[in-house]
């Protein structure tokens, strides 16, 4: 089986050079070590929150904070990068002065789920960043982006610039090649959302979901947006995580710069779809490090039937006028 060292040897048709190699082995170093605390977090005593909230007023778990830092040291091995940004810090990090890559990173996703011990995964991307002006760039700037998923097993799913590579952790902590080229399923009759907000989605988003329930789809929801991608990465359907019509000006629920857009990146390079209505995540021109998105994605042809209530919802809002 290619190991993952092997596959970063193999740098063809990809945006690899040596200095973005250091980095993806460094943050895929940094999986695995957030893979082995979390195996033993409870004997530990990394459970429970902490007092401490973040920029997003979220209460920090331990091992938000103990993730946070095994990936900035991943970043501070890395001599090429030059700014670190997380969900768990106020605003970016210097890093290496001379450096020319952001490290963009979600390094706990799910953490509402770590004490049940369901699973949970960390989400980064790699940008061109030599100062810090030039973080704030959309989706389509991402060189390298890439999940890692602790379950049953510990998963690294990365696109390097040709496709969805997916790997495994094997019994002595390497990461091992499951997938050379993954693909997302056009059509699949599962949905993803979380339908406690039932009152908050607009009508685009309401009508899909009353149509895929009548025409027998399927309901999953994890409560970490790595876990309900992987179950999309493995046999298809769509995650929704809409805006609040009732809060129009909160943008909605996930962040744009390390959660929406890396999956963004990965969904369409498995030739899937990510939206936030008519428009795609990936095109999203960003105005600040924490901004919050609405999130579509999954499986191509049921994105497009989404984005088609909301287009046909514009053309009646037009001819009512
Ligand atoms: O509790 P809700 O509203 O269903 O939200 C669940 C969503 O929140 C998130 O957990 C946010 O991620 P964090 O745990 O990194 O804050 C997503 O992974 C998930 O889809
Ligand atoms: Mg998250
Ligand atoms: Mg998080």
């Amino acid at each position: 089986m290619t190991t993952f060292e092997t596959y970063l040897e193999t740098r063809n048709g990809t945006v690899l050079d040596d200095d973005l190699v250091v980095v993806l082995r460094n943050i895929a170093e940094a999986t695995r070590e957030i893979s082995d605390k979390l195996r033993t977090s409870s004997l530990d005593g990394l459970t429970g929150a902490t007092e401490i909230t973040n920029v997003q007023g979220e209460a920090q778990k331990p091992l938000d904070i103990l993730s946070n830092e095994i990936m900035l040291e991943a970043c501070r091995r890395s001599p090429s990068v030059s700014f670190a940004v997380s969900e768990e810090l106020d605003s970016e990090v210097a890093i290496h002065g001379d450096g020319k890559y952001a490290v963009i990173f979600d390094p706990l996703d799910g953490s509402s789920n770590l004490d049940v011990n369901v699973t949970v995964g960390t989400i980064f991307s790699v940008i061109r960043a030599s100062t810090s002006g030039e973080i704030l760039k959309n989706g389509r700037g991402q060189l390298i982006a890439g999940y890692a998923a602790y379950g049953p097993q510990t998963t690294l799913v990365l696109t390097v610039g040709k496709g969805v590579q997916i790997f495994t952790l094997n019994a002595d902590g390497v990461y091992l090649m499951t997938s050379a080229d993954a693909k997302i399923v056009p059509e699949a009759k599962e949905f993803a959302i979380n339908a406690a907000r039932r009152s908050s989605w607009d009508d685009a988003v309401a009508s899909y979901i009353e149509e895929a329930i009548d025409t027998g789809h399927n309901m999953r929801w994890v409560g970490s947006m790595v876990a309900d991608t992987h179950r999309i990465f493995n046999r298809g359907g769509v995650f929704l995580y809409p805006a609040d019509r009732n809060k129009p000006a909160s943008g909605g629920r996930l962040r744009l710069l390390y959660e929406a857009n890396p999956i963004g990146l990965l969904v369409e390079a498995a030739g899937g779809a990510a939206i936030i209505g008519t428009s795609t995540i990936l095109d999203i021109e960003p105005t600040s490090l924490h901004q919050r998105v609405p999130v579509i994605f999954g499986s191509k042809n049921e994105v497009d039937k989404i984005s088609a209530a909301y287009r046909e919802r514009i053309v009646e809002a037009a001819a009512a006028e």
